[in-house]
C-alpha cells in the first residue's frame, strides 16, 4: 500500500497542497482498524470525505457494498479514476460542504481538518449509523470533553446534543505523508436515538460559551446583545433571569439538557423567540 502511494506520487510528480489539507495515511494498520470500527459488510452505503490518493477508499471498497467518495482536488479525482479500477466506488468531484450527498448508512474518513467543524456538524443533519473519522487531536478533545472539563466548548456540547462521541486512538504525525504540525485522532460517532437528540439554538449557546468560565446569569449578562437586548432591555428581564434553571451554574458545566432548560425558560420569557 505504501509502495503503491509513492510510486503514484512520484509517476504524477505530484506535491500535496496544505491548503486542502492533504496529508495522506502511510500506516495500513491504521486504516484496516478504521475500516473494522465502522463494522463494514456488502448492505453497507459508505460516504468518504476526501479519499486523497485512495489508500482508505481501497480497503473500503474491499468491506463494504458501496462507497462514495468526495474529492474537492480535481488533479486528484483524475489520477483516482485512472489508477484505480474499483467495481463499487464511485468519486464525486466537489466541495464536500456543498455537494449534496447521496443516501449512505455510514461515514469513514480522514479528514481535511480545515473543514471539521462545518462538515462534522453537516454529517450531524444526516441520519447514518455510525462514523469514523479521523481529526487534529485537539479538536478531536475538544469533540468528546465533558462538562467540567477543562476542554469542554461549544463544539463539545453541540456534538454531543446529538451523538455519542469517543475518542479510540491517537495517531502520531510519522503515520501521514507529509508529516503534519499536529498530532490527529480516531473518532467514532454514533448519532444518539432520534428522541435523546438535542436541538439547540446556535446563538444562544454562541452567547453562553463566549463567557465560558462566568454563571450562566453572568455570561448572558456579557453577551446580551446576542440575544437581540440593548443595556436598557437587559435591566427589564434581570430579575427574571435570576429565576433561571442553573442560573447561577458555570458555563463550561451545563449539559445540553440543561442549556435546553435554559433556552426553554427564555422563550417562556419572551426574551428568545
Ligand atoms: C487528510 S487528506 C486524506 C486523504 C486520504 N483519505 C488519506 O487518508 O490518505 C484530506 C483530503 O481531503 C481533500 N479535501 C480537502 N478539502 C475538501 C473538501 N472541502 N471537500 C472534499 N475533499 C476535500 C484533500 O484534497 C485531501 O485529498
Amino acid at each position: 500500500m505504501r509502495e503503491r502511494l509513492f510510486s503514484i506520487i512520484s509517476k504524477y510528480g505530484l506535491k500535496a497542497n496544505s491548503d486542502l489539507g492533504q496529508n495522506f495515511l502511510i500506516v495500513p494498520d491504521i486504516i484496516e482498524r478504521n475500516v473494522e470500527r465502522a463494522e463494514l459488510d456488502e448492505k453497507d452505503v459508505v460516504l468518504e470525505v476526501g479519499p486523497g490518493l485512495g489508500v482508505l477508499t481501497d480497503a473500503l471498497s474491499r468491506s463494504a457494498g458501496k462507497v462514495y467518495a468526495i474529492e474537492k482536488d480535481r488533479r486528484l479525482v483524475e489520477i483516482l479514476r485512472r489508477e484505480y479500477d474499483w467495481p463499487n466506488v464511485e468519486i464525486i468531484e466537489g466541495d464536500a460542504l456543498r455537494v449534496e450527498f447521496p443516501e449512505f448508512n455510514k461515514i469513514v474518513s480522514n479528514l481535511p481538518y480545515q473543514i471539521s467543524s462545518p462538515i462534522t456538524f453537516r454529517f450531524l443533519r444526516y441520519e447514518f449509523e455510525k462514523a469514523v473519522l479521523i481529526y487534529q487531536l485537539e479538536f478531536a478533545q475538544r469533540m468528546v470533553a465533558k462538562p467540567g472539563d477543562r476542554n469542554y466548548s461549544r463544539l463539545s456540547l453541540m456534538v454531543q446534543a446529538k451523538a455519542y462521541a469517543e475518542l479510540v486512538e491517537r495517531i502520531g504525525r510519522g503515520a501521514f505523508w507529509p508529516r503534519p504540525k499536529v498530532d490527529s485522532a480516531v473518532v467514532v460517532l454514533e448519532p444518539k436515538p432520534r428522541g435523546e437528540r438535542i436541538e439547540l439554538d446556535e446563538n444562544l449557546v454562541r452567547a453562553l460559551f463566549q463567557h465560558r468560565r462566568s454563571t450562566v446569569l453572568a455570561a448572558l449578562r456579557k453577551s446580551h446583545h446576542m440575544l437581540g437586548l440593548d443595556r436598557e432591555g437587559f435591566k427589564r428581564v434581570r430579575k427574571s433571569l435570576s429565576d433561571m434553571p442553573h442560573a447561577e451554574k458555570r458555563v463550561f458545566q451545563l449539559t445540553p439538557v440543561e442549556v435546553k432548560d435554559i433556552e426553554e425558560f427564555l422563550v417562556a420569557e419572551g426574551i428568545l423567540d
